[in-house]
């Protein structure tokens, strides 16, 4: 039977939205932040119609900068592609600027989703250096602990999101979601809010398979999108004995069985890629069967891994730290 590729799927968020399956993730290393542009624009030609991207990752001029030929170009026009940017915790109380910020830097008026990144609140402290927009990332202290703003009020965050989305004369924003929200900050978000995420981006691979996660977010019509799939730096999932086995048996090659991992399960994903080659081989959709989507979950089921799993995060709930298990 013929598959369409990952490129070609689409599923509906639970505003009646439409969004592509796969998207392009532009975390890129700082040193090659500006070659994010010519990933974009070969992405868009292989096919690609959403692009992940943050306002810590600095990467939306270099976005901003192939949108704007690709337009010209008339390669695509602004419908045509699914944009997602996020507010970072140093805009915690910042939500509208951060969104003009990016609008700016990216040069479109709406985004088609809008993400709050991590439910923490950063103070805002200057950076010139290795500061994005001159502000810090992830402010520390002098013994190198994270510092957080203690004024701060996580849910502030997404209500003042949801003020924008719900504002009939503001079309900045198609969609409002979250990220690294574990269930209990989810239950709060449905509880206290009338707008309910559209998805939440997480950490999920077969090492890190977020079962429960996923069922709480499917039983309330939350899609999760999937970060870090292939392992992040290195792509280190692709060596998973099991990955490497059905990628045996398809025919197919160890990231298109990752990435497909996800798409089976009605989720998007996002990995990212530099060179424009892997780009195009990213996209090879296997119709995996409900018993390789069973083991493919137990590989990390009683031993999950995370690889993203930095020192500022250990406030949130299952984020413990790099040599912990999480569940
Ligand atoms: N919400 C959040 O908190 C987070 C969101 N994200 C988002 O998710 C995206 C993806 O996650 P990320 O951590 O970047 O990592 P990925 O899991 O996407 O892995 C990226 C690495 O895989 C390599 N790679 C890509 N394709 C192939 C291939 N076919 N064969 C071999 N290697 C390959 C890339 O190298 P090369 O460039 O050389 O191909 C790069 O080193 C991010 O870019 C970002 O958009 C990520 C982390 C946190
Ligand atoms: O989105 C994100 O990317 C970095 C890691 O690449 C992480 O801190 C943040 O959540």
């Amino acid at each position: 039977m013929l598959h369409p590729q990952s490129t070609e799927i689409s599923f509906k968020l639970n505003n009646g939205v439409s969004v592509p399956a796969l998207g392009l993730g532009t975390a890129s290393p700082a040193d090659r932040y500006s070659e994010t542009k010519e990933a974009v624009k070969a992405a868009i030609k292989a096919g690609y119609r959403h692009i992940d991207t943050a306002w810590c990752y600095g990467t939306e001029p270099y976005i901003g900068e192939a949108l704007k030929e690709l337009f010209q170009e008339g390669e695509i026009k602004r419908s045509d592609v699914f944009i997602t940017t996020k507010v970072w915790p140093v805009y915690w109380d910042k939500v509208s600027e951060s969104l003009d910020e990016s609008l700016e830097r990216l040069g479109i008026d709406y985004v088609d989703m809008f993400l709050h990144h991590w439910p923490l609140c950063y103070p805002k402290v200057e950076d010139l250096v290795n500061g994005i927009s001159d502000l810090s990332r992830n402010p520390v202290d002098s013994m190198n602990n994270p510092i957080y703003d203690p004024k701060g009020d996580w849910l502030q965050t997404y209500k003042d999101m949801e003020k924008i989305y719900l504002d009939p004369s503001d079309h900045r924003v198609r969609s409002i979601g979250v990220s690294n929200y574990p269930v209990e900050y989810l239950q709060k978000v449905l509880n206290q809010c009338s707008v309910k995420p559209v998805v939440n981006q997480i950490e999920m691979h077969p090492r890190l398979p977020q079962l429960e996660l996923n069922k709480f977010c499917h039983d309330h019509d939350i899609l999760l999108t999937a970060y870090s799939p292939l392992g992040s730096n290195g792509a280190p999932n692709i060596k998973i004995p099991l990955v490497q086995e059905l990628s045996k048996k398809y025919g197919a090659s160890a990231n298109d069985i990752l990435i497909s991992y996800h798409i089976r399960k009605g989720n998007l994903v996002i990995p990212r890629s530099l060179n424009a080659q892997r780009l195009a081989t990213n996209v090879g959709f296997v119709f995996l069967s409900e018993s390789d989507i069973h083991d493919l979950d137990n590989v990390g089921k009683t031993s999950p891994y995370r690889y993203i799993d930095e020192d500022f995060a250990a406030v949130v709930p299952g984020f413990t730290g790099r040599d912990k298990v999480v569940g």
